[in-house]
């Protein structure tokens, strides 16, 4: 083994070895396409309760929808998507 190596396979090893590619060629593209349909389905928005594109300014609001609160964050933007 080479001085000052760590003992772990080489990475240049690795991605050169068919294993590597056989697993990855379906790995790495699935991996892609569930964090694409979790954007595009919208399930990221519902899983994080970020508010989608259209639910940050509401047009019977007077003044911007700053939060005012540290602790209380979370619940007064539930509480704002709550209203229609
Ligand atoms: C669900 C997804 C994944 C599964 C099930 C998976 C599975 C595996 C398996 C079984 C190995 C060992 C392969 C071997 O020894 O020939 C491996 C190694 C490795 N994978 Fe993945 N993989 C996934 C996603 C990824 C992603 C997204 C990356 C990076 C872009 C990645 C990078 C690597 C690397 C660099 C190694 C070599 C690690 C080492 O031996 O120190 N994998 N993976």
């Amino acid at each position: 083994m080479a001085a000052g190596s760590t003992g772990e396979r080489p990475f240049f090893e690795i991605i050169t070895s068919i294993r590597y590619w056989v697993i990855h060629a379906v790995t790495l593209p699935a991996i892609f396409l569930a964090g694409f349909l979790f954007v595009s389905t919208g399930l990221a928005y519902d899983a994080f309760g970020t508010p989608r594109p259209d639910a940050y300014f509401q047009a019977q609001e007077t003044k911007a929808p700053v939060v005012s609160q540290r602790y209380e964050g979370k619940s007064s933007l539930d509480l704002r998507l709550q209203e229609p």
